[in-house]
Formats: structure tokens, sequence, C-alpha cells
């Protein structure tokens, strides 16, 4: 996906840089500074070896923007060869002759400018900060000053972030300024969310290193006045000089909104040519058509032939809820990854077996219990079939008669409903308990793509039938393709794929162009 265009499926935070992307206050900040330097290096003796010209606009971006006003006021004179100047303290006066001292009176300066001049606020960056919350994404707002809460309210932002970092929080932390990660980190942290699923704006060269080294999802940096290629140099991904150049996701789409994916191909061909593909299939309604029982289940010749083929170009997964070594025995591609029990078991190919999540080995006491319950309790109900996989088990009811269904369901949620350790998920004809840990197909997915060493040139390509499917479409849909395989079972349910194929028969027509594509 284009780095302009942003996916809650994929980022669950943004944090936002204030001075300079959300309010105009970085100019204001800059005449501030300006004024403490100039009136202090006129005043100080002249020494051989100083140099004591008027601060300038160069001055602020390459010492002082975005760090704390101490750390800025140390930078700035030591690169004028003045370095006697002490740390000294927190609580010292504003305009002692200290970092913290000269810090606190810019800190002054700047409020006196915006009580005057007020606060202009970049209406862009607003309307993006209100669209993400309405997608659900989590949002923060940053800031070295320790004026961030008196600027906010100046422009009537008070309740726009869900949490703030700003001076005066970092300075009770003890958390360094950028370029450190620190503040940025903390951000997440109290968002919720993980630097890689969270996204930063930034308009200073120091903050977007900061954001860099965090290890952050995406660095968008904001250009407000020819910084492109320095914000570019410091390791933004994408410079945009107006934030209305994002564009939101709007995520899920009706199944009958989403395009064909062989009228699409040459869209499809477009996004793989010259990156890194990662190949993930569901199997049971995707790579094999869906058949009364599991067991009746083969995988169709060509498609094992397709894989086996694709295993050759680039790494191929198949992404099942049986059993590991059930779907990996079906589907008898050596070279293929397989992750079983809904992406709590993982096979490699050289056979290595990975327990991709602990919760599943937790839940074992639990889905024994269940299962021993359900089947003495659905026993009886003809058609029913209860089959334990490793870390999941299903109840069956495709060969159910109509009027028995709701005893089966009623059996499976008492069953849930008793036991603490299992969540109740639903598929075609079939009801699960897995273990009740945040870990599905979407998790396992995204396990696996850095397991293999995923970096921005890779692009995961996902195709699955079934809602457990969703989980994986939502993970991939910012920077993969997803194809949902439609079978009539759902209705018009909502998708995160961005293509769809009418059966596994077109799947298995989109594997063969997928190969040629690769050869
Ligand atoms: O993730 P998948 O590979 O799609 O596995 C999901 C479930 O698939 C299987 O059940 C489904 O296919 C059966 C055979 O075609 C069909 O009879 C059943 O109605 C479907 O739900 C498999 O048996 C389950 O264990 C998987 O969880």
């Amino acid at each position: 996906m284009d780095a302009t265009h942003l996916d809650p499926g994929r980022y669950h935070a943004a944090l936002f840089d204030l001075d300079g992307v959300i309010t105009n206050t970085a100019s204001v900040h800059a005449v501030a500074w300006k004024r403490l330097f100039d009136d202090y290096l006129v005043t100080r003796p002249p020494v051989p070896g100083e140099d004591h010209r008027p601060f300038d606009d160069a001055d602020y971006r390459d010492h002082v923007g975005g760090k704390p006003p101490v750390d800025g006021v140390l930078d700035f004179l030591r690169s004028r060869g003045i370095d006697d100047l002490p740390r000294g303290a927190p609580d010292d006066d504003a305009g002692a002759e200290t970092g913290y001292g000269l810090g606190r009176l810019a800190d002054r300066h700047f409020r006196s400018v915006i009580a005057t001049k007020g606060v202009r606020v970049a209406g862009d960056a607003v309307a993006l900060v209100k669209v993400l919350r309405r997608r659900g994404v989590r949002t923060g707002v940053v800031s070295a000053s320790r004026s961030c809460t008196t600027v906010l309210a100046g422009a009537g932002l008070a309740r726009l972030f869900d949490v703030q970092v700003d001076g005066v929080l970092a300075e009770e932390l003890g958390l360094p300024g950028r370029p450190d990660p620190a503040m940025f980190l903390e951000t997440a942290r109290r968002l919720g969310v993980a630097p890689d699923a969270s996204v930063v704006f930034e308009d200073a060269e120091a903050g977007v290193r900061a954001a860099r080294r965090g290890g952050f999802g995406l660095i968008v940096g904001v250009d407000r006045g020819g910084t492109r290629e320095r914000l570019l140099a410091s390791g933004a991904d994408v410079v945009v000089s107006a934030l209305d150049e994002i564009t939101v996701s709007p995520g899920e789409r009706p199944l009958s909104a989403v395009p064909d994916a062989l009228t699409a191909w040459d869209e499809i061909a477009a996004r793989l040519r010259g990156r890194s593909p990662v190949l993930l299939f569901d199997f049971d309604g995707t790579l094999s058509p869906i058949r009364d029982t599991p067991e009746e289940v083969e995988m169709p010749p060509d498609n094992r032939r397709a894989l086996e083929e694709l295993a050759r170009s680039c790494p191929v997964a198949v992404v099942s809820g049986r059993d590991m070594r059930d779907v990996r025995q079906r589907v008898g591609v050596a070279a293929a990854w397989y992750v079983g029990s809904h992406g709590f078991e993982v096979a490699g190919p050289t056979g290595e077996e990975v327990v991709a999540h602990q919760g599943g080995q937790d839940a074992l006491p639990a889905l024994d219990a269940a299962e021993q319950r359900l089947r003495a309790e659905l026993g009886s109900v003809p058609g029913t079939l209860v089959d334990r996989k490793r870390f999941a088990l299903a109840v069956h009811y495709r060969a159910v008669r109509a009027e028995d269904v709701d005893r089966v369901r009623e059996a499976v949620e008492r069953v849930a409903a008793a036991a603490p350790a299992l969540k109740l998920t639903h598929g075609r004809c079939v009801l699960e308990l897995v273990p009740k840990v945040d870990w599905h197909k979407g998790r396992a997915v995204r396990w696996l793509l850095g397991h293999l060493g995923a970096d921005r040139a890779t692009v995961p390509l996902y195709a699955g039938d079934d809602v457990t499917d969703e989980d994986a479409l939502r993970e991939i849909h910012g920077d993969g393709i997803g194809i949902v395989v439609l079978s009539g079972e759902h209705g018009d349910r909502l998708t995160w794929a961005h293509y769809s194929v009418a059966g596994p028969g077109e799947l298995s027509e989109l594997l063969t162009r997928i190969t040629s594509s690769l050869r």
C-alpha cells in the first residue's frame, strides 16, 4: 500500500508531534528561543573561540527543535563554542545561567508570545486526528515543551488526543528528549499499542530520528517549509507537506462490494512485481472445496503442484484451523510453512515445530475437559462431529438435521460459558473452542512474517474463505493483498479483503496466474 494511505487494521495508534504538526507553535518557539539566545549572547562577555552571532532558523532546526529545553540550550551553546554552562536543576529560576534556567526563560518568552498572538491550528492535522479516532485508531500528542497543555487549551484542542506526553511529564519521569525515542515509546505504551503498529507524524529531524530508533511502523515527515530532503535523510518513510495528503482506509466492506481478483489481475500483478511476496493460504474452502466431513477433503493436485512451484520462488504458508499435522499431511507440499489450530502451532519446511503462543499450551486442560463434556452431550445428536485439534476443539453440524442445530449450538455455548480459559468462535457449519488469549490467524501471520524477515519490500498475499480468515485479512490489509474466497454461506457479511474469487476453482486460476507471474 502507498505509505500515505493508512489502514486502521495495520496501524492501531497515531502519534503526533505538537509544534509544527498540530499547531504553528514551532515558529513561535523559534521566535522565543531567538529572543532568549540573542539577549544572552549580546550580554555575555566576548571570549576567544566563542561565536556570539545572532540565533537563526538553522540554529533552531539543528540544535533546539523537538528537544527538551535544557538540551536545546546546552546543544546550541555548545555549537557556538560555549561549554561552561552548568546543566542546573529543574527548579532553577527562569533566567538563571544554567541549562534549566535559560530553558525556563525561553518557555516564559514563548508563553508571552502566544498570550498576545494566539496559536494557529493546522486544520489538516486536526481533521486527520478526528478521522483516525472515528476509525478506531488511538491518538497521542508528543511535545518537548512544558507549555503543551496551555497550547492545546488555547487552541481548543484540550480533548483531541487520548494521551499527552509533554515536557512536564518527561521531566517527572526523567525521559530524555528526542532524538532519544523515550517520549514516543512512553506515548505508545500509554496508548497500549506496540511501536511497530503505530504511525508517527513529525516535522523535526530529531523527532524523525527518534521514531526510527524507536522502531515505529511508519514515520511520516511533515514538511511545513523546505525540509523534505532532510526529513527523508533522517529516516522518514514518506514526507507530506500537508496532512490532507494522508488518506485513511474505510476498512471493512460488504462481500458484494469487493472487486473480482481475476478481473483486477493486472492490478494484483503490478503490486507483486519487483517485490518479495509471501503467499499465505487458508485450506478448507480455499485451497480445497468444502466437503460434508473434514476426512473427505483432499488437496486438489493442481493446487499442490502450483504451491510446490511457488515455494521455489518465495515463502508459501498454509494457515488453517485444522490440526497442523493433519493439514500438513493433506496439503503435502514439503517446502511450505504450516500454521495449525487457528495460529497456535507452526511448522517450518525443515519440519521444526513451534508452539506460537504459550496460551495454547496453558489451555490444554480446559480443551480436554470441554472435549469430554461435548462428546458425552452430543453423542446422541445424529450428524454431529466433535473434532479435536491440538489447540482447538471443533463441533461440526454440516450433517446435523436443521431441527437439531440449536441443540448443538446450545450445548457448545454452555460448555464455553463454563470454561473461562476458552472462547467460542464460528466458522462454516462449525463452532470452535479456542484458547482465550489475544492470538488468532492474523497474529500468527504477522509472527510468521517477522520470522521470515519480512521488510518493506515484502508483500503478503492472503487468501481465505471463512470468518476466522478475517483476522488475517485485517492484519495484512495495510501492507498486503487480501483475497476472500466467496461461498454464499455467510450472506453479504463484511470483509477486510481487497479482492474476491468466486470459489476454490477461481482461486486455482489465480494460483496459475501468480505462478506464471513469478517465473
Ligand atoms: O482454516 P481452515 O483451513 O479453513 O479450517 C477451518 C475449519 O475447516 C474444516 O471445516 C470446514 O471444512 C470441512 C470440510 O470441507 C467442512 O465439512 C466444515 O463444515 C467446514 O467448517 C476443519 O474440519 C475444521 O477443523 C477447521 O477449523
